[in-house]
């Protein structure tokens, strides 16, 4: 059968979806599908009032639960477009949705959404398969269009946490470099089939210039990512042990220039614009040549 819809909410079921696509979703491929009624609606009322719907972007496509409520909610002369790495996967995504890719509404890419060159989109709304997330999320953010994106709940709640908690780190600071980041819902194993062995969050990522200013974003995303890697130690020792990672030639003119509040601090009690600010001075002073891991 092909675009079959439930007759009364006009939308797909999402546990038919699965049933049609033929074959159980693979949790070492990171194939755990929606199939709870009520969060697949929610999902795409969480893009900002003002969010610009003329072509979504959908990472991770699956049996197309969550393709079917995007096209639902798309305007008239909207569009979107999913990828989906698995070839069994996109094939039924071709198939199931045969008219709309006629009509011009939907495009099917099959992909690797980390290899491949990412569509033009306004917005994207996207279930991630959760072993690469971070990296999707990141391939993501600097497009600054707005994301609603679901997560493992731990990644969420470190990307939206807050300086001075357990989890607050180098995600929180990149993260909330690009976008105002909130987490709007948990969401159970049970609404996914398989069920994955953890709960999982959305997040809505609106798109905005941060608080303060940052000359070299490169330096500032691997400075934050260096000093995190000393997390228990103070600012003034994270910095000189870390200039491997972060690029800086000479530590100690860093050291000597930052003031004592400060360099005594850990790098979780610093704010995202206390990070800039130190990144600033650390450019400024230490000699900035490369870095690496
Ligand atoms: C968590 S499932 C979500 C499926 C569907 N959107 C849903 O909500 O039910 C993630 C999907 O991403 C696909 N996937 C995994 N890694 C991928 C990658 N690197 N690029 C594109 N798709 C990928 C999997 O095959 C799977 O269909």
């Amino acid at each position: 059968m092909t675009g079959g819809s439930d007759v009364e909410t006009g939308s797909r079921d999402p546990d038919a979806l699965v049933r049609r696509a033929g074959a159980r979703g693979n949790p070492d491929r990171d194939q755990h599908f929606l199939v709870d009624d009520r969060v697949l609606d929610r999902i795409p009322t969480y893009l900002p009032e003002s969010a610009d719907r003329s072509h979504v972007l959908e990472v991770g496509g699956g049996a197309g639960a969550l393709t079917d409520r995007l096209l639902a909610a798309a305007p008239a002369d909207g569009s979107v477009t999913v990828i989906e790495r698995d070839p069994t996967y996109a094939s039924f995504l071709r198939e199931e949705f045969e008219a709309e890719i006629t009509e011009g509404t939907l495009t099917v890419i099959e992909a690797d959404a980390l290899e491949c060159e990412l569509p033009a989109f306004t917005a994207c709304v996207s279930n991630l398969p959760y072993g690469v997330s971070s990296e999707l999320a990141f391939r993501l953010l600097p497009a600054k269009r707005p994301l609603v994106l679901t997560f493992q709940r731990e990644f969420a709640e470190r990307m939206v946490a807050e300086p001075n908690t357990a989890e607050y780190g180098r995600l929180s600071v990149s993260a909330q470099h690009y976008a105002d980041v909130e987490l709007l819902e948990v969401v159970p194993p049970e609404a996914f089939d398989p069920q994955p062995a953890v709960e999982s969050a959305i997040v809505r990522a609106t798109p905005r210039e941060p608080a303060y200013t940052v000359d070299d974003e490169a330096f500032f995303l691997r400075f934050v990512k260096a000093l995190f890697t000393q997390r228990r130690k103070t600012v003034r020792n994270a910095i000189r042990n870390t200039a491997h990672i972060s690029g800086l030639d000479d530590p100690a003119a860093v050291v000597s220039a930052v003031d004592e509040t400060t360099l005594s601090k850990r790098p979780g009690e610093l704010s995202p614009a206390g990070f800039a600010e130190l990144a600033a001075v650390a450019a400024e002073h230490g000699v900035v040549s490369g870095g690496g891991e």
